[in-house]
C-alpha cells in the first residue's frame, strides 16, 4: 500500500485497565476485588504473579499521561476498578476512590487527551462475589448504581463509556473454563452470566441516559470478536462455524443490536444447560437500550473444523502454518477487516472503536536503552491497513486504541507477557517507549503512514 491517510479527527489512542496497571491495592480505601483474591490463590497465575504493584500506576499516573502527551495520543482508554469506588461494591462510597480517576481526568483533559471509560474490566468487588457475583441478578442493580455514580461525577469531562468489556471473556474464561477470576468450571453458570451481564449493559445504558450527562455523550460495549473461518467446505466444518461464530460473536451482537438472542445457539443452551434464565421484559430492556458505538478487541482469527464427538458444539480449532505471537494467536490482520466487514454488512453497527488491538512477542528487551519490538511494530501496521481497507469500503470506524499503552499484567500469564507500546522494568518501574510507540508517535502525528 502506499501512503495512506485515515480521517480527520480519527482518533489513534492507547488502552489500559486498572487491575493490570494501578497497583496501590491496600492503599485509599480500595475494596478487595475478585482478582486480589484470585491471583492470591496459589496456582492460578504464573510465577504468583499478582496485580498488587503492577505498574504503580495509581501513584505515577501524572507520569503516563505527560508520557501519552509525548507520545501525542489523542485518546486513552482506562477503565474504573469498581472496589475503589464502593468497596463492598455498593453502599458506602469510597471519596478518594472517586478522587483519584477525577484527576486522571483532569491530567488527561490538560494533556489534550480523551479519555474514554470502561465501567467494568474484570475486577468485580469481592463482596458481590461472596452473595453470588454475576450469577446473582441484583448485581445488575448495583452495576447499575455504581455506572450511574461514574456519570454523575465524570460525566461533564468524559464522554465516551463503555459499560463492559468483553462479556464472553468474563462468562466463559472466570466461570466455564477457569481460568481467570472467580476460577470457576461450570458451562451452565457462564450461561446465566451472560444474560446478567448483558441485563447490567442495559440497566448502565438506561442510567447513562437518565444521568443528564448524556449531552453530547456516547456510550457502548466493548466485545471481543473473533472472525471464524472453516478449515475445510465440508458441510461439518460450516456447522463448526456455525456453532463457534454463534458462541463467541453473535451471542452478544445479536442482543445488542436485535434484541434477542440467536435461536440456534439459545435452543442449543436451553437444551443442553437450561439457561440462561430470562425473565419477562429482560429481552425488551436490552433491545430498547441502543448503544451509540461498539468497541471491537480484535487479536487474531479462529479456524475451526467438526470435532470427533457428536453435536453442534462439536469444534476443534486448527492452527495454520504462519506467524503467531506470544500468546498462541495466529497474525492475521485480513481477520480484521472481514470481521468489521461482517459488522457493518450483518449489523449496520452505528460508530466501530477498535478498543483493543497489539501482541505480545519476545522481542521485549532493552538494549542500550531502545526495545526493538520490529514484530509489534510490523503487526500494529498491517492491522492499520486492514482497518483502513475497511474505512475505504464504508465502515464508520472513528478510532483505534492500541492494547497497550504500557506493559501490564497478563492476567493469568502474570507479567510474562508484554503488550505494551512501552516497556515497564517491573525492578524499577521506570517505563521506557519502544521502538512501535516511537513509529506509533509518527503515525498520530502524520495521521497515517
Ligand atoms: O490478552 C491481552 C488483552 C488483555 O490484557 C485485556 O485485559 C483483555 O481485554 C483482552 N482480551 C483479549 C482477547 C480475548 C481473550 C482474553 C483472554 C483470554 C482469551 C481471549 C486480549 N486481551
Amino acid at each position: 500500500m502506499g501512503k495512506i491517510t485515515f480521517p480527520k479527527d480519527f482518533i489513534w489512542g492507547a488502552a489500559t485497565a486498572s487491575y493490570q496497571i494501578e497497583g496501590a491495592v491496600n492503599q485509599d480505601g480500595r475494596g478487595e476485588s475478585i482478582w486480589d483474591r484470585f491471583s492470591h490463590t496459589p496456582g492460578k497465575v504464573l510465577n504468583g504473579d499478582t496485580g498488587d504493584v503492577a505498574c504503580d500506576h495509581y501513584n505515577r499516573y501524572k507520569e503516563d499521561v505527560q508520557l501519552m502527551k509525548e507520545l501525542g495520543l489523542k485518546g486513552y482508554r482506562f477503565s474504573v476498578a469498581w472496589p475503589r469506588i464502593y468497596p463492598q461494591g455498593k453502599g458506602q462510597v469510597n471519596q478518594k476512590g472517586l478522587d483519584f480517576y477525577n484527576s486522571l481526568v483532569d491530567e488527561l483533559l490538560k494533556a489534550g487527551i480523551e479519555p474514554i471509560v470502561t465501567l467494568y474490566h474484570w475486577d468485580l468487588p469481592q463482596a458481590l462475589q461472596d452473595i453470588g457475583g454475576w450469577d446473582n441478578r441484583d448485581v445488575t442493580d448495583y452495576f447499575a448504581d455504581y455506572a450511574f455514580k461514574m456519570y454523575d461525577v465524570l460525566g461533564d469531562r468524559v464522554k465516551k463509556w463503555i459499560t463492559h468489556n468483553e462479556p464472553w471473556v468474563v462468562a466463559f474464561v472466570g466461570n466455564a473454563f477457569g481460568e481467570h477470576a472467580p476460577g470457576y468450571k461450570d458451562f451452565a453458570l457462564a450461561v446465566r452470566i451472560t444474560h446478567h451481564l448483558l441485563l447490567s449493559h442495559a440497566k448502565a445504558v438506561q442510567a447513562y441516559r437518565q444521568s443528564g450527562n448524556d449531552d453530547g455523550g456516547q456510550i457502548g460495549i466493548t466485545l471481543n470478536l473473533t472472525p471464524v473461518y472453516p478449515d475445510s467446505d465440508s458441510p461439518e466444518d460450516s456447522e463448526a462455524v456455525q456453532f463457534q461464530d454463534g458462541f463467541q460473536n453473535r451471542w452478544f451482537l445479536d442482543p445488542v443490536f436485535k434484541g434477542a438472542y440467536p435461536e440456534d445457539i439459545l435452543e442449543f443452551y436451553q437444551e443442553k444447560y437450561n439457561a440462561p434464565v430470562i425473565r419477562p421484559g429482560d429481552m425488551e430492556l436490552i433491545a430498547d437500550n441502543h448503544i451509540d458505538f461498539l468497541g471491537i478487541n480484535y487479536y487474531t482469527r479462529a479456524v475451526v473444523k467438526k470435532g470427533r464427538e457428536s453435536g453442534f458444539d462439536s469444534v476443534e480449532h486448527v492452527h495454520p502454518e504462519g506467524k503467531y505471537t506470544e500468546m498462541g494467536w495466529e497474525v492475521y490482520p485480513e481477520g480484521l477487516y472481514d470481521l468489521l466487514m461482517r459488522i457493518h454488512r450483518d449489523y449496520n453497527a452505528p460508530n466501530i472503536y477498535i478498543t483493543e488491538n497489539g501482541a505480545a512477542f519476545k522481542d521485549d528487551k532493552v538494549v542500550d536503552g531502545i526495545v526493538d519490538d520490529q514484530d509489534r511494530l510490523e503487526y500494529l501496521k498491517s492491522h492499520f491497513e486492514a482497518a483502513y481497507r475497511a474505512i475505504q469500503d464504508g465502515v464508520n470506524l472513528k478510532g483505534y486504541y492500541v492494547w497497550s499503552f504500557m506493559d501490564n499484567f497478563e492476567w493469568a500469564y502474570g507479567y510474562s507477557k508484554r503488550f505494551g507500546i512501552v516497556y515497564v522494568d517491573y525492578e524499577t518501574l521506570k517505563r521506557t517507549p519502544k521502538k512501535s510507540a516511537l513509529w506509533y508517535r509518527d503515525v498520530i502525528a502524520d495521521n497515517g503512514f
